[in-house]
């Protein structure tokens, strides 16, 4: 018996002393095994809760189905192949192919409310389709539709299974994959989730209808992904069954979203759709408390149509709105592109036309910080930094896996038993084991000194410490030549663990900082130097007082180069941190784990802090909050020394000018530093003082690839 079978064996017996058989607990553990990616240990946390808890999901789930049966939403006889009222042509006569792109006449099928009578024919009568290929199995399932805009999602095999298991249509049983915020988090939501109402003209009655017909297969600028469907993560979706995704626009100006499921056609009958968002919605939504309490999947949907909508009537004639900028710092140009985003991933990706956003100048963030963070107005022009959307902490932007489920947290790795304040507590809980059995903080909230002066010393002399080389390192990779470039190194850095949501303590823990926010009264300001804009404190500070994390939209390497080349074209303040702090540390990284932050669409007011060669007055400090993979973390910004009000905040960027210098490209430029420190080491008179192209001192010439750094 290999590994996996005797793993599952002890899982089902486990089970079967809970009281689910082994009917009931193989789907359910087959389907937690592809979701966690063939690791056993999330599934065995907790004397196997998750399986558990998915497997009693399933039992309500069932239950709830035998309801809406015995209300005839669709009942057995169908099942056993009886043909439902209304099921026509039956859904194992028609080819899915026929079924999109052929016009129906049903008026409710055009209808983008899905609150007509549940259909019971497995394409529906409501713009939500659920499509079975005949005798559908996931690789079946991958047949292209005639539609323009189709996405095929992962599939995934569980034990080398001869016959996977059809799909389940709406089985979404992944990981929310949202990066939580415990504070605000509510605050935030509410605001950010605003959800209108449905945009009149996209249900706007039967004269519409007959338009819609026949464009079905209508060009689209806007290419679809269900990463950016639903909540913009795609580990939502790598995860999922099999799935595709239409969206189609008819010259009347309708737009249909079609969502394709598979499912094997004896055992699928069109479910009521009302019964299916109230199924996603307790099951994903308002059990994980991610969303406000009116959501609904529906206006979610609505959202969608209302984004399709908004951005393909928008013209990429205007998709730039030159503007002279006082802001640019680097000296090379004074054109700024105004075309930040607005309000979707899309956005960026398709290069759409974007509103400019427009900053409160009490307040940059808009109330989604603790405290206001006002913008000086030294020069009484009412000058405002270009535009971005502030956004208070990391959000996904497309392929980047963060997987921050409470399962991949053992109890090993939080403090289940301790209550209150964990810093007053005795002895010090699991939550300290990675500082060495002591915390980082204080009971005042500050990093203690001697954690601090590591860190400082860490990025001012980085070839006195341990540092860890990649056999293919991701951002070699990412520029996606044949043979990628050796690693430089990357520094094994010192983490902060804070508590979190599995354990005991409270919010008010002392061990608790970086997540709950800024808390000192920042202020952005012109440096009028040059340099752009620039962030100061209006209070004095402690050595070792938390300022802000650096958030911004978490991008894998590849995902950051294709960026970088335009931003720089655009003359763009780039804000682009590599999170490699944890790298080659648990083996090879994969693509989509080898992550980023660039706060320069979306971004706290971390990115507008500059650089300081060497003395700068701020420490970014690794500080793990929400997943034990070091992949990902929180950058976050803690004071190195005793800061003065209305001094300015920088950060040593650790760039390597020389190197960048010497393998800088037509396409990507280092900035010229202009932070005065006696210590600088990117100044215009180095540059051209210091012999740049001559190599690195070894004679070895070393290549331009290598950390994306800032710029
Ligand atoms: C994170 S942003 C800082 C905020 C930026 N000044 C702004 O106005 O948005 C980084 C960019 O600011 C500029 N910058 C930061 N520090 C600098 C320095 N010491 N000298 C010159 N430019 C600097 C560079 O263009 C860099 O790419």
């Amino acid at each position: 018996m290999g590994r996996n079978e005797e793993k599952a064996r002890v899982a089902l017996d486990a089970m079967k002393k809970l009281g689910f058989g082994r009917k009931q607990a193989i789907p359910v553990l087959k389907r937690l095994f592809r979701l966690f990616q063939q690791q056993w240990e999330p599934i065995e946390a907790e004397s196997y809760r998750a399986l558990a808890d998915a497997i009693l999901d399933d039992q309500l789930q069932a239950n709830a189905d035998a309801d809406a049966d015995a209300n005839g939403n669709g009942g057995a006889g169908s099942v056993d192949g009886d043909e439902a009222p209304g099921q026509g042509q039956g859904q194992g006569q028609e080819p899915p192919e026929m079924s999109t792109s052929q016009p129906q006449t049903s008026g409710s099928r055009t209808d983008f409310r899905p609150s007509a009578p549940p259909p019971t024919t497995a394409i529906g009568a409501a713009t939500l389709q659920m499509q079975m290929p005949p005798g559908a199995a996931p690789a079946q399932s991958s047949t292209p539709t005639p539609t323009l805009l189709s996405k095929q999602m992962m599939d995934a095999d569980f034990l080398k299974d001869p016959k996977p298991e059809p799909p389940q249509p709406l089985d979404m049983d992944v990981q929310p994959g949202l990066i939580l915020r415990s504070r605000n988090r509510n605050r935030h939501r509410a605001s950010s989730s605003q959800f209108h109402d449905t945009n009149p003209q996209l249900i706007s009655g039967d004269e519409n209808r007959a338009n819609q017909h026949h464009s079905r297969n209508t060009d689209m600028s806007v290419e679809p992904t269900s990463t950016t469907l639903i909540n913009g993560t795609r580990s939502q979706v790598q995860e999922a069954p099999p799935l595709e995704i239409d969206v189609a626009s008819s010259p009347g100006g309708e737009v249909k979203l079609s969502l394709k499921c598979s499912a094997h056609p004896s055992k699928l009958n069109m479910p009521d759709l009302e019964a299916v968002y109230k199924m996603v919605e307790d099951k994903y939504v308002r059990s994980g408390k991610l969303l406000p309490p009116d959501f609904t999947i529906r206006r979610l949907m609505a959202e969608i149509c209302q984004g399709v909508v908004q951005l393909g009537t928008q013209h990429t004639d205007t998709v730039e709105h030159i503007t002279q900028s006082d802001t640019v710092g680097n000296g090379s140009t004074s054109k700024h592109f105004e075309s930040g985003p607005a309000s979707s991933t899309l956005a960026q990706k398709q290069h759409l036309p974007l509103s400019r956003t427009t900053h409160d100048v009490d307040d940059i963030s808009k109330g989604e910080e603790n405290v206001k963070i006002p913008i000086a107005n030294e020069s009484g022009r009412g000058k405002c930094p270009p535009s971005f959307s502030y956004m208070p902490g990391n959000e996904i932007f497309q392929k980047a896996m963060v997987n921050i489920s409470l399962a991949r947290i053992g109890d090993e790795d939080c403090c289940v038993d301790c209550f209150g304040d964990c810093l007053s507590a005795p002895v010090p809980c699991a939550c300290a084991r990675d500082t060495g059995g002591e915390y980082a903080y204080t009971p005042d909230g500050l990093v203690k000194p001697e954690f601090i002066d590591k860190c400082i010393s860490m990025n001012r002399f980085p070839e006195e410490h341990h540092k860890v080389f990649c056999r293919t390192c991701p951002l070699g990779r990412s520029r996606g030549k044949a043979s990628p470039e050796p690693c430089r190194g990357h520094l094994v850095r010192k983490f902060i663990k804070e508590c979190w949501s599995k354990c005991g303590c409270g919010m008010r823990c002392g061990n608790r900082v970086v997540q709950r926010g800024i808390g000192h009264n920042l202020q952005v300001f012109p440096t009028g130097n040059g340099r752009g804009w620039g962030l100061r404190t209006q209070d004095a500070l402690p050595k070792g007082a938390f300022v802000c994390e650096y958030a911004g939209e978490i991008l894998t390497c590849a995902e950051v180069d294709e960026r970088a080349v335009e931003n720089m074209k655009n003359a763009r303040y780039t804000h682009t941190v590599v999170l490699d702090a944890g790298w080659c540390s648990g083996g090879a990284l994969k693509d989509e784990e080898a992550l980023c932050l660039d706060g320069t669409f979306y971004g706290n007011v971390g990115r507008f802090i500059n650089h300081r060669c060497r003395d700068a007055n701020l420490a970014m400090v690794p500080v793990q909050v929400e997943t034990p993979d070091r992949h990902y973390y929180h950058a976050a910004l803690f004071t190195s020394r005793k800061v003065e009000a209305l001094e300015e905040l920088t950060w040593d960027y650790g760039i390597d000018f020389e190197w960048e210098w010497e393998w800088e490209s037509g396409l990507v430029k280092v900035f010229e530093c202009l932070c005065g420190s006696k210590y600088c080491r990117g100044s215009r008179q180095l540059r051209h003082g210091s012999g740049s192209g001559s190599g690195n001192g070894n004679g070895k010439k070393r290549s331009r690839r290598g950390v994306p750094q800032q710029n």
